[in-house]
């Protein structure tokens, strides 16, 4: 449901919600958290449930988000004591209240995921419910031999894994382009020549856009999302480099230290696309119209439990930096300093809140902005979007 044929059939609700957030965008550019959390969780709820959420503000919305950034802080590797000392582990819960805190915690989450699974149960009976991954799991749960809550949890963990991390890597690239403003100049002069100026890009332009593939790349190199890796754990003893590994071995695959190798990744601090443009850079490649891409890119993980999303996410950020380079100017706000590394602490990181300036970078690619959504929002794509094969 989320590999590469399935994700390119969810494309029209990319573009669809795409056009709602540049619209909400140049409008108030300050609520940016807002409107990247709202695409990257829209996105999941349309295609998860079949259902929408507009404002992002809605209470469903709300908890949905609240459940991302709890996964978000207590995954974090050291969270709680119990991770350094597991025999913790053993205390009775009335004496552990990291166990109190994880039952109230699962509560909240699987009532939240539930409630949504049987709201599509509910059109099913209806005849009302639209084509979505939930309804996938109803008709086919005894061939995939899952219990409802099992199947609840497959679909809502989509949101646990793919809202927060695609809105933290946007907030990186907004971070990037006030930092390297001159990344953002030679991103629009390319969208420009391949896209004119009287339409926004659109997926069919991609491959012609190295330089926004470069760029979304470079920001997850740079500022990994899932920074210390999701620690994956040993099942059967192993030897790396002399050192002997036990199974049951928790390991980490530091992302932050992947990407900041300096022999893959020359002078690893600097925000640099040209590592995926040009040959010298140990990680060019060709041909352009493919590479750079962000196929089993190490951002998304490893081994069998590599991000599933991967293809939904590649086709997020590609689309939204491309309209947003299109659309907008993005710098720091005169006399406003924009800190370089100020993050959020856990299991995924974002920059924390700052300052900056975004407008439409013209007023007639306001009016195509304005067009593009206005004439777009009735002709809404959920269910069509994903055909039958969701
Ligand atoms: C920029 C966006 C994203 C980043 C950086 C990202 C990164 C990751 C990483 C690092 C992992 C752990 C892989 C491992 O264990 O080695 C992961 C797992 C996962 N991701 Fe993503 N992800 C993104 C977007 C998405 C999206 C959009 C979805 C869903 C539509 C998604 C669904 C999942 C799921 C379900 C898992 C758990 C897989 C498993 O444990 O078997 N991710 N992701």
């Amino acid at each position: 449901m989320t590999m590469h044929a399935a994700a390119t059939s969810y494309q029209p609700t990319q573009v669809w919600e795409s056009e709602r957030m540049l619209y909400d965008l140049l409008r108030a550019p300050e609520k940016y958290e807002l409107f990247f959390e709202r695409y990257a969780s829209a996105l999941i709820m349309r295609l998860g449930y079949g259902k929408e959420i507009e404002s992002g503000e809605e209470p469903y919305a709300r908890d949905i988000l609240k459940v991302v950034h709890t996964v978000e802080r207590v995954a974090s590797p050291g969270a709680y004591l119990v991770d350094t000392f597991p025999m913790l582990m053993h205390l009775p819960a009335w004496l552990a209240p990291f166990k109190q805190e994880a039952a109230r915690l699962h509560n909240f989450e699987i009532n939240l995921f539930r409630e949504l699974l049987l709201e599509v149960r509910e059109k099913m009976r209806n005849g009302k419910a639209l084509k979505c991954f939930s309804r996938t799991f109803l008709e086919r749960q005894s061939e995939f031999g899952l219990s409802d809550d099992e199947g609840a949890y497959v679909i809502g963990t989509l949101f646990e894994a793919g809202a927060g991390t695609t809105a933290a890597a946007m907030m990186s690239f907004v971070l990037s382009m006030c930092h390297y403003p001159e990344w953002l100049k030679k991103m629009q002069k390319e969208v420009d020549r391949v896209v004119g100026d009287e339409r926004l890009p659109n997926f069919g332009d991609i491959p012609q856009l190295p330089t926004v593939r470069a760029i979304a790349k470079e920001t997850l190199r740079w500022r990994p999302v899932t920074a210390g890796g999701v620690p994956h754990e040993l099942i059967k003893d192993d030897v790396y480099e002399g050192f002997f590994f036990p199974a049951g071995t928790n390991i980490h695959a530091n992302q932050w230290a992947i990407h900041r190798d300096p022999e893959l990744y020359p002078d690893p601090e600097t925000f640099n696309p040209d590592r995926w443009l040009f040959p010298g850079y140990p990680t060019y490649r060709e041909p352009l119209d493919r590479f750079p891409n962000l196929q089993n890119f190490s951002a998304f993980g490893f081994g069998r439990r590599i991000c599933p999303g991967m293809n939904i996410a590649e086709n997020s950020l590609h689309l939204l930096i491309a309209r947003m380079a299109w659309a907008t100017e993005i710098s720091k706000k005169p006399g406003v300093e924009v800190p370089l590394y100020d993050y959020t602490a856990g299991f995924n990181v974002q920059p924390k809140p700052f300052v900056f300036d975004l407008k439409a970078r013209s007023a007639a690619r306001k009016k195509i902005v304005d067009i593009a959504w206005l004439q777009n929002k009735d002709t809404d794509p959920l269910g069509l979007a994903m055909g039958s094969g969701a």
